[in-house]
């Protein structure tokens, strides 16, 4: 922290070998302590009230082998403040990682909406996004099956406007009364804590499948959605349904959408549980290392508009968040591009305090009347006082505005700025100078003036009522090898469901949506297909597919921004290996090299290269494609490391395309995989194929081979 400044200093994360000093060669205490000091360009240390610290190594006490005093102001401010360092994590979303950047305008809505944000196309707005998983804890793992919050703060000029979604476009729940129940299922069951960060247990299935409005949601959480590859390579959706004022008063609704530039993309079941293990950060570190490479993250910003007639002739009700709007209904329209361009400075101060709030909305943009917005509403500057101390979190930097504020909230914990002068309250008589500020009644928020009536009632709108037909549709848009993937986790999340009458019950719901895979996961837990649920009002089963709502018919047209893992041993082809790294240059992509050593290779012409991962820290599944290029001599070291035969056998598993030197063929032969090699798997005889094995990695993938490698999808015996 800057002596006496506001802003954390950034530090470099690898400092120049110049600075790098070490601790041996260092001054040393009594006891032989490490004793560093200050001097030249190394600031002094000082407590927090500024008083220079003389020993950060010893507390003080009555001689050097006496008890420690009270008198030690700077061992008990330090303690003090180790002591409440922690912050009570948010009650949901805890696990998150954010960066900054900006939005920039493409296309005026000023036809539509009168908000600042949207009038000037090429003008920028300071962003800042948070991405997080939903059940887990702040320390849990970042591939778990999960839905994903996306939550953009924009500083516009007229104030916050805060779009906190998530990566799929409905909820599981029609009413925000509901949602305590839904956090408290997904959470770890209460007797036990566990299981962490995941919904596979009898407490969520009890929930959901006594839950019916949630299985259009569930479908999405069971798809490739709720695993994908990258926070840079999934969607973002507003999800409600919002409304544009413009500068006259008319309202047109909206919902927002956030479409990666990168391209959709997930990695597959298998491949999510051994990243877990592998690399439990894996999302927060690829965000990171594209920020910090240059290789900036885009959105496109896309509004699907419509007014009351479009509302009312929609099968389903605009105000319900269990549905979507089909593109091909209402299509997409793009409006501005979102570039996250800066990692945080430090985590806590920025990504942990930051406080999104569906409130916030500047002039022009305002609520529709959906009962789960109306919720979220109370719900989130109602847990933020709590999260984050008291009333003023919105003068913690990453919070306040970036506009000119002025009114009279004052006082409180944590108060940074009061308003100056005397007048706290209007109207007062302290004049145009000394008065503070006013409404304005032009340029202020007026909230849209809709029409209410009916009695008060608790009750849930029969407009509500069908619950699966947009599940099917989600379905029946998906292509074969995605529901394939959706078969496969209700058959894993129900399997470790304990109680037979849960796994029966979901899949009853399942008889409304699609019958084929009603079967399927029926079969897949052993079970008698049960009868149908009640369905509150008759599916439609004609609603065609939408092709926009499948992750495969969206995916990149290229390799950019992906990784591939070179696996190197001493002698390795150096011809083939750097025309890799070019290829992968070119194609913007990333590589890193694994071997047997952290010290890493020599290869055949004497080259030396450094490795990022040693073999056991590396496996296939940290990267989106593989070259094994070894000599002889290391493929007779690696063929004998579990290691490494697994580094080859999930790349395989996981469809993954692999380019291989002809020596590695004895690694494949000892990991049982030598035999099946398809057309994913690319010889690199020469540097032309080195070449031609990127650019194949364009597809991702070789789905195909999934069939051949997956229990459930062989037949039975
Ligand atoms: C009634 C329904 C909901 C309620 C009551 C609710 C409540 C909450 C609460 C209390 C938090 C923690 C906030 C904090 O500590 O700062 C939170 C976070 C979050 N919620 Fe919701 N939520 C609801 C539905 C939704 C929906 C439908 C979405 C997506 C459209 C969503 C997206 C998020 C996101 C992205 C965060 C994390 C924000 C961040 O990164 O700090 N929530 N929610």
């Amino acid at each position: 922290m800057d002596i006496g400044g506001e802003s954390l200093q950034k530090a470099d994360p690898v400092p120049a070998d110049a600075d790098i000093a070490f601790a041996y060669s260092e001054p040393q205490g009594a006891g032989g302590e490490t004793r560093q000091v200050a001097g030249g360009e190394v600031p002094t240390m000082t407590t927090q009230q500024g008083i220079p610290v003389g020993d950060d190594q010893n507390s003080l006490k009555q001689g050097a082998r006496g008890p420690t005093l009270l008198e030690d102001f700077h061992f008990r401010e330090k303690m003090f403040h180790f002591d409440h360092e922690r912050i009570p994590e948010r009650v949901v979303h805890a696990r998150g990682y954010a960066a900054h950047g900006y939005f920039e305008l493409t296309d005026s809505l000023a036809d539509v909406s009168r908000a600042d944000i949207f009038q000037r196309v090429g003008e920028r707005t300071p962003a800042f996004v948070r991405f997080s998983t939903v059940a887990g804890s702040k320390g849990s793992v970042d591939l778990a099956r999960d839905v994903r919050g996306f939550a953009v703060k924009l500083y516009t000029q007229e104030g916050n406007w805060d779009l906190v979604g998530n990566n799929i476009p409905v909820f599981f729940i029609q009413d925000a009364m509901k949602f305590p129940d839904l956090i408290h299922a997904a959470k770890p069951e209460p007797d036990r804590a566990f299981p962490q960060a995941q919904t596979a247990h009898d407490n969520f299935w009890d929930f959901i499948s006594l839950t019916p409005e949630s299985f259009h949601m569930v479908m999405w959480a069971m798809s490739d959605r709720a695993i994908p590859r990258s926070f840079r390579t999934m969607e973002g959706f507003g999800v409600h349904t919002f409304r544009l004022i413009d500068a006259k008063g008319k309202s047109t609704f909206v919902k927002f959408h956030w479409k990666p530039k990168q391209g959709l993309q997930s990695v597959v079941w298998n491949e999510a549980v051994k990243i877990n293990g592998a690399d439990p950060d894996f999302h927060r570190r690829d965000l990171w290392d594209a920020i910090n490479s240059g290789d900036y993250p885009e959105w496109e910003l896309g509004v699907q508009l419509f007014d009351d007639a479009f509302a009312d002739s929609f099968d389903f009700d605009v105000l319900d968040a269990t549905k979507l709007i089909p593109e091909e209904l209402v299509p997409v329209r793009v409006v501005g591009r979102l570039v996250l361009d800066r990692v945080v400075d430090n985590f806590f101060a920025e990504t942990e305090q930051v406080a999104f709030c569906t409130q916030n909305v500047p002039p022009g943009i305002d609520f529709s009347n959906d009962p789960l917005l109306q919720g979220r509403n109370f719900s989130y500057l109602d847990t933020q006082i709590k999260r984050l101390g008291g009333p003023n979190f919105t003068h913690i930097p990453i919070n306040a505005p970036k506009c000119p504020m002025h009114h009279f909230q004052q006082d409180g914990h944590m108060a940074m700025h009061n308003p100056r002068g005397r007048a706290n309250y209007e109207p007062n008589s302290w004049g145009p100078t000394h008065g503070g500020p006013r409404e304005d009644p032009a340029r202020g928020f007026t909230s849209f003036a809709q029409e209410a009536e009916g009695p008060k009632q608790r009750v849930r709108s029969e407009t509500f009522a069908d619950h699966y037909s947009q599940a099917r549709q989600f379905f029946v848009s998906q292509t074969p090898i995605e529901q394939k993937h959706i078969g496969d986790a209700l058959v894993f999340e129900l399997s470790k469901v304990e109680r037979p009458d849960i796994r029966s019950r979901t899949v009853s719901h399942l008889l409304n949506i699609d019958g084929g895979l009603a079967q399927t996961v029926a079969e897949g837990l052993g079970l008698p297909l049960p009868d149908a649920a009640a369905a509150a009002r008759e599916p439609l089963v004609d609603l065609p597919p939408s092709h926009k709502l499948s992750i495969l018919k969206n995916g990149p047209d290229s390799f950019k921004g992906r990784k591939l893992g070179i696996l190197l041993s001493d002698g390795a082809d150096a011809a083939v290996f750097k025309a890799l790294v070019k290829a992968v240059d070119k194609e913007k992509a990333v590589y890193e090299v694994i071997a047997p050593r952290i010290a890493g290779v020599t290869l055949s012409d004497g080259t030396s290269v450094a490795a990022k991962q040693k073999i056991d820290g590396g496996p296939s599944v940290l990267f989106d494609a593989v070259a094994v290029v070894v000599s002889h001599e290391g493929a007779a070291l690696l063929a004998g490391d579990a290691a490494a035969k697994d580094f080859v056998t999930d790349a395989f598993a996981h469809c993954k395309f692999i380019g291989f030197s002809a020596e590695a063929q004895a690694i494949f032969a000892k990991a049982g995989i030598a035999e099946d090699l398809d057309e994913a798997c690319k010889p690199l005889g020469n540097a032309k194929d080195a070449a031609g094995f990127v650019e194949a990695c364009r597809a991702l993938r070789y789905w195909p081979r999934e069939l051949e490698v997956d229990l459930d999808a062989r037949p039975a015996a």
